[in-house]
This record gives C-alpha cells, sequence and structure tokens, in this order.
C-alpha cells in the first residue's frame, strides 16, 4: 500500500462544480458506497437499467474517458454492469482491462496466494459474524452484519498479514481485505492518466471508502476533483457529496451539462484544483 499523506479534518467540504464542456475531464467512478448503496450481501447489490444508461451516455460524451475503479473483482463489475465498454480496474488496480478490451493484471505468486487463502479461511471460520468473500486474487472479509466484530476482525486481519508476503491488508466499510500488494487506486489512476482516451484530461475521482483515499491523492496531485461521498474523516477529498443518490444527481446534471455547455472551469494544469470552490 502506497504511503498516504495526512488529510485535513474538519472543515465542511463543498459540492463539486460542474466542467465547462471546452474542458477536457475524465471521469473515475467508485462503485459500492458511491454509485450503489451498501446492502448486507456483497453478492445481493443491484444496478439499475437507468444507471447504466447513465453512466454509457457519460461514456460516449467523455469520448470515452469513464471508468469503474473498484474492490470488486473485473468479471464481477462485468455482471452486475452487464460487460460494459468502459475501462474497469478491479481489485483495486490489480485488475484493469481497457476500453479496448485488452487487460493487464499483475502477477500474484501462486503460492503466496494459497498460503493467504488458507490462512484468511481459518481466521474467518473462528471469527462469527464474519463473511468471507473470495475474489481469488484477493479475499475480503465483512462485518456488516455484526459490525461490533469490526475491532477484533481488523486487529486479528494486521496480526495475520504480517506473516503473508506479497499480500497487504486493504481496511474498508465494515470490511478488510487481503489484496496483491503493490497497487492501490491511485496508481490505477494514474496508468490510465498516461494512456487514451484518459490522457490530458483533466481527472475527476469519486468515491467514499478508504481505499479511495489513494485516488484521491492521486487526482490531488493532477490537479483535478477529488469527491468523497459521505461524511468519513479524515480525508484527502477537497469535494463531497452526501450519498449514492446525490452521486446519481450529480451525475445527471454533468451529463447535462456536457449538452447544453454550461459549468465551471477546473484547472488541470496547476496542480490547483477546481477554481471555484478551492478551499
Ligand atoms: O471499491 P468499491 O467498488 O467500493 O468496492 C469495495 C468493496 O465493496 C464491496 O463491499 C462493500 O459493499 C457491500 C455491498 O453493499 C457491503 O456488504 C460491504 O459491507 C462493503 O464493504 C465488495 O463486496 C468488496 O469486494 C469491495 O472490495
Amino acid at each position: 500500500m502506497s504511503p498516504l499523506k495526512p488529510a485535513s479534518v474538519g472543515a465542511p467540504l463543498p459540492a463539486p462544480p460542474l466542467p465547462r464542456p471546452d474542458q477536457r475531464w475524465a471521469l473515475f467512478l467508485d462503485v459500492d458506497g458511491c454509485l450503489l448503496e451498501f446492502v448486507d450481501d456483497p453478492a445481493a447489490v443491484v444496478v439499475s437499467d437507468s444507471l447504466r444508461r447513465l453512466l454509457q451516455a457519460l461514456h460516449d460524451r467523455l469520448d470515452g474517458a469513464l471508468a469503474l475503479v473498484s474492490g470488486r473483482a473485473v468479471h464481477d463489475l462485468d455482471r452486475l454492469f452487464g460487460r460494459p465498454s468502459w475501462a474497469l480496474a478491479g481489485l483495486h488496480g490489480y485488475e484493469l482491462r481497457y476500453d479496448d478490451g485488452s487487460h493487464r493484471e499483475i502477477a500474484v505468486d501462486p503460492v503466496a496466494e494459497a498460503r493467504m487463502r488458507e490462512a484468511v479461511q481459518a481466521l474467518a471460520a473462528r471469527m462469527d459474524g464474519v463473511q468471507l468473500e473470495d475474489k481469488h486474487q484477493a479475499i475480503a472479509l465483512h462485518c456488516r452484519r455484526a459490525p461490533q466484530r469490526l475491532p477484533a476482525l481488523l486487529a486479528a486481519a494486521r496480526a495475520l498479514a504480517a506473516d503473508l508476503p506479497g499480500y497487504e491488508l486493504q481496511p474498508g466499510n465494515l470490511v478488510v481485505e487481503f489484496k496483491p500488494a503493490g497497487m492501490d487506486k491511485g496508481r490505477v489512476v494514474e496508468e490510465l492518466m498516461q494512456r487514451p482516451p484518459f490522457a490530458g484530461r483533466a481527472p475527476v475521482y469519486l468515491g467514499d471508502d478508504l481505499t479511495d483515499e489513494h485516488a484521491f491523492a492521486a487526482v490531488n496531485r493532477l490537479g483535478g476533483l477529488s469527491v468523497r461521498i459521505g461524511m468519513r474523516e479524515p480525508s484527502q477529498a477537497r469535494f463531497t457529496l452526501p450519498s449514492p443518490d446525490a452521486v446519481h444527481a450529480w451525475l445527471d446534471q454533468l451529463r447535462d451539462a456536457l449538452d447544453t455547455h454550461e459549468g465551471v472551469s477546473i484547472d488541470a494544469t496547476t496542480g490547483g484544483g477546481p477554481s471555484p470552490c478551492q478551499p
């Protein structure tokens, strides 16, 4: 996991502005807690047709510069979103499918993966109320149905991770994940920003969770918009929206702004962030 800079706490963040359509944006969207409300069972989330249509419209209006950046695996994102043509970054960036259909994946030592699986399964078996989600190269341990278990789960996971070479912990919303080391959402956003159709655009990233902080830091460095969904503190994000419903409404406005040439400017060249609302 790459180190995160200290984040500011306390000052209320503004809502994100909309871009002028003469400015070229690249849109990066987290999934759970951002596009989708949380539910108890990770397999039970449902993506509405209207959300799919909205994302497709934004993808088209941004000349393809839209990507989902998720802790879910790419095949799971395909299941939820109906194998979209957008770029998909899965497992916090470990997996990446570009919008031309090509893939890149980082090799994980199969011995290290097997060792991780055995150890994490054993940990889950001895913790009541913990749900194991096996994503092949990564495993998530959820405690949404027993949130009081989180401190004990985190402590046990930290102790275990210290003995699992090639793997690192990614804590999240009532979850702790064992994921391959060396990749995070910030790095995958930077990777995407180096190639078409993202290169040369200003990155805009919406996300809710700790894993999204890596992306907020990267987007801030690149002079884009970092938008935290919900109230989690501290955060490096410079803007906020309260909920997935508010995200959908903002994305609706963004689609309309791209159609009607409304909005405000952001400065992607100076690293100074968006001009009208810079805290
Ligand atoms: O990066 P994301 O797209 O936000 O994915 C992060 C994790 O999201 C999922 O877990 C979370 O959402 C579940 C469904 O609402 C919820 O039950 C769970 O408590 C949340 O932590 C997903 O299951 C994980 O694999 C993702 O890594």
